[in-house]
């Protein structure tokens, strides 16, 4: 049995004019249904460049990535994406109109049958209030809330989550991060979530992939995060664990 998404060895490049960049070098990792996968580390390893190539939009240079041990070739609806940026959404369409578009374009559902399902999501996230307004409305949390049941709303094998809270103030990302906590305890969905946070990614996560510096390769996998992080204190030990893993220098030869 293929395991939900596999990455295997996958180094991806960007051509230039006159340059090429190697993003990422020989990345590994398996997903599992219901995982909170987190790819973390610092600006320019690649995080957003993987989490594109898992979305279809970019083609390994080598290495393969599968999905129920299918290559990925193109987008699908099987993976949805959530970005950070607050101007995903249309702006000539209303919360609910956003949430159905994708329902609609692909056909997964009649007309009545998309309003209905989205309108399910936009109270999953607390929206209902707001079904019928125009999204240049609504605050940013707001905003991301509607990207979020966009994205759910096509029931994707995995949704693909780009530092989607990033730009919020930090009250607010600690009540997207718990919101989105509650959403997965209620339906397992899997999510592939990428953020530089360390703090973030022990509490979204149950597991962390540790990503090194510019090209990113696969420092380590912290995968027993949720059992670590409920213990008294202990996030905190795991976060400066994290911390050490992810910038400790390579001894020299002969230390
Ligand atoms: N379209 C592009 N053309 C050329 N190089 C790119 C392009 N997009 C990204 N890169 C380069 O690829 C590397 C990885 O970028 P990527 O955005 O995936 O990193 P990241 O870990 O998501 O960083 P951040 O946290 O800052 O978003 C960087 O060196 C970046 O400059």
């Amino acid at each position: 049995m293929p395991r939900l998404l596999e990455v295997d060895s996958v180094t991806l490049r960007y051509r230039t004019s006159d340059s090429v960049i190697t993003a990422t070098s020989k990345v590994s990792f398996d997903v599992d249904g219901s995982d909170r996968f987190v790819l973390l580390g610092p600006s320019g390893c690649g995080k957003s460049t993987i989490l594109k190539a898992v979305g279809g939009y970019l083609t390994p240079d080598e290495g393969q990535i599968r999905i129920k041990g299918a290559e990925i070739k193109r987008p699908g609806a099987d993976r949805m994406m959530v970005f950070q940026e607050f101007d995903q959404l249309l702006p000539w369409k209303t919360v609910l109109e956003n949430v159905m578009f994708p329902l609609v374009v692909t056909h997964k559902l009649n007309k009545n049958e998309a309003r209905d399902r989205a309108m399910d999501y936009v109270r999953k996230v607390h929206l209902e209030a707001f079904a019928d307004s125009y999204t240049h409305t609504l605050s940013g949390g707001m905003k991301q809330r509607v990207a979020i049941a966009r994205g759910m709303c096509m029931e994707p094998d995995i949704l693909l989550m780009d530092e989607p809270f990033a730009a919020l103030d930090a009250l607010t990302r600690q009540q997207m991060q718990d919101e989105l906590l509650q959403l997965w305890a209620d339906t397992k969905f899997t999510i592939l979530f990428v953020t530089h946070s360390i703090a973030e990614a022990i509490r979204v996560g149950n597991r962390i992939l540790l990503l090194s510096p510019h090209p990113g390769e696969v420092k380590a996998e912290v995968s027993d995060v949720d059992r670590v992080s409920s213990e008294d204190g202990s996030a905190a030990a795991l976060e400066r664990e994290i911390h050490d893993l992810l910038f400790a220098q390579a001894l020299p030869e002969h230390a």
